[in-house]
Parts: structure tokens; sequence; C-alpha cells
């Protein structure tokens, strides 16, 4: 069962397309990690799923609603990020206990044995907390809220790298004991990949790619050699990145249409394949089409 369909949605800012006629189905229960460059529209799309935003265009449907003033949608989704605000005279303790009046399966023991572990002072107002440790009691709340549609935009964010671990650990543990719909927005692709069931990969707020993780890791492969050997085998349209250095030698990105003997063939040529990380995939998938960083210094 879909727990959020969107068919064609388009969001507008005047003129400027932040979505451009998106759709896309997330299943209910699965680990979806929306990815995408700076600005490709991922919290608007998240917006727009929670019931925060409108879309232009299009339609989007949350728990079979309309998400925007649903209040089945509000009361079954969590959305997290780190513009959180709370109650400035509230300090930690008092948030969990008022949070736990409000989600249905508000786990308490849970809030506070995270907040013991993280060391978190139970009696320290939200606002006094560092960028970190703020990402990391904004993450107590979406884990102990237990929602069924749990949204986290880019939820780690001045987190140190063990934090960031602990959290990702407790979130697979948590689905794990209490399955759930989660969309995860993330720069962190290769840190987050094995949490994650589906990618959902935008660019210019249109849908790029929305396959299993697992397919993700074998969509491409890199090829290294001589240039007209490697053509003899490719078809243009696979490739996502192409380097020619030295004489007739090229360094290829190609979509993985490869099979086994094809492969072999080309091992055989002398041309070297080396695999695609999902991460190095969704960068070549993302790239801007006004070249690399080093084209800017070029021309200076
Ligand atoms: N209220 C607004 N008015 C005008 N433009 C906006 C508004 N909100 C977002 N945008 C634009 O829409 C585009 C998508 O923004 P969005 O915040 O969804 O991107 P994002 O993928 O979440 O980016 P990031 O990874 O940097 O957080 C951006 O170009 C942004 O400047």
């Amino acid at each position: 069962m879909s727990v959020i369909e969107c068919r064609n949605l388009t969001k507008t800012y005047r003129q400027f397309h932040a979505l451009n006629d998106l759709s896309m189905e997330i299943r209910e229960n699965t680990i979806t990690g929306l990815i995408g460059r700076n600005g490709a529209g991922k919290t608007t799309l998240l917006k727009i799923i929670a019931g925060f935003l409108r879309s232009t265009s299009g339609e989007v449907m949350v728990f079979g609603q309309k998400p925007f003033n649903s209040l089945t949608v509000s009361a079954n989704m969590i959305f997290i990020d780190e513009n959180l605000v709370f109650p400035a005279a509230f300090c930690l303790e008092e948030i969990l206990k008022e949070a736990g009046k409000f989600y249905q399966n508000w786990d308490q023991e849970l809030a506070f044995n995270l907040l013991e572990y993280y060391n978190l002072n139970p009696k320290i107002s939200h606002q006094h907390l560092s960028k970190g440790t703020k990402s990391i009691f904004n993450t107590i709340i979406g884990l102990a809220a237990r929602c069924p549609l749990t949204i986290l935009d880019e939820p780690t964010t001045g987190m140190d790298s063990v934090a960031r671990k602990d959290f990702y650990r407790a979130l697979l543990k948590d689905y794990m004991e209490v399955p759930r719909t989660i969309i995860f927005s993330s720069h962190q692709l290769n840190e987050v990949e094995n949490l994650l069931e589906d990618i959902l990969l935008i660019k210019y707020g249109r849908k790029c790619l929305h396959i299993p993780v697992l397919e993700l890791k074998e969509y491409a492969v890199a090829l290294q050699g001589d240039s007209a050997e490697i053509n003899g085998f490719i078809l243009e349209d696979d490739v996502l990145h192409r380097e020619n250095f030295a004489k007739d030698q090229a360094y290829l990105i190609v979509r993985n249409h490869l099979s086994e003997t094809r492969l072999a063939e080309m091992k055989l040529a002398g041309i070297e394949i080396a695999p695609v990380s999902a991460e190095d995939a969704c960068n070549y998938l993302t790239m801007y089409h006004n070249g690399g960083i080093d084209d800017v210094y070029r021309k200076n």
C-alpha cells in the first residue's frame, strides 16, 4: 500500500519551479532516502507532503487525504528539521512530557533513555542547546513519537560523527521494532545508504531516479582505457561523465547496462572496469551542466 502518492506535482515561486511535474509513490513501512543537490527541491517536497505548503498544481495524497489542513495527516506525521521551535520557557524534560500528550504512540521511556544516553541536561532550555545537540534532541523527538509517517529533513545537521552514527543505529533499531514510513533527506548518502531501502533522487525539482538502494549500488560503472575501444562497447546515451586524458585515453562513468559477457569482452580488450558507489552515481546523475569547479578557475 502507498502512504504517499504525488501526481505531476509542481511548486512555483513566481516564475521559478522548485518542483516540476514530479510523480512518485512511497510504500508503507519503508525507509526512503531523499537525495539531491542544494536547492533541488527536497525540503519543498517534504513540506508539501507534511501539509505545511500547498502545491501550485498536481496532486498529493498522504494516507489517502490531501495533506494541507488535514487533521489525519498531522496526527499521524512528524516533521523533524533544524528549525523546530519550542516555547522558550520549557526545558527539555518538559518538552518531552508535553510531546507525550500529543503523539499517540509516544514512548516516554525511550525518550528519557535517549536523553540520558546523550548526556543532555533535562533542565536546560531548548534554545540554549548547541547546534549539534539541538539536532540530537530533535531526533529524540522524531524517534520517540513513533509516528506512522516520520519525515526527517537533514536531521543530523551539526552533529559530530559519533552522534550521527548513533542516530543511524537508533533509527534502524527503532524502525525494526516499530515499522513505519520514514523519509529521510540527507547529503551524506555514503553514511545512510545501509539504512535505506529506496532512494528518491531529485534534480532541479524533477524526479531523476526512484529505485531500491541495492539497484543504485550497481547503477553505474567506471571504465578507463582506449577511448575508441570503449566507444565500441557503449551507447552514448548511457554516458554520465567523460574525461579525456593522455593520448586517446578516456575515463567514463556509464549506466550499467552491460551484461557479464560484455564486461568480460571489455576486460579482454584492456578496459579497466570499476564499481561506482551509490553516492558517486547520484553525484554524476545530478552534475550541473555548466562544467566543474576547475572550469571556473580556468576562465580567470
Ligand atoms: N519561499 C520561497 N521563495 C522563493 N524561492 C524559494 C522559496 N522556498 C524555496 N525556494 C527555492 O526553491 C528551491 C528548492 O528549495 P528547497 O529548500 O526545497 O531545496 P533543498 O533541496 O531542500 O535544498 P538544500 O539541500 O540546500 O536544503 C531553491 O532554489 C530555493 O531557493
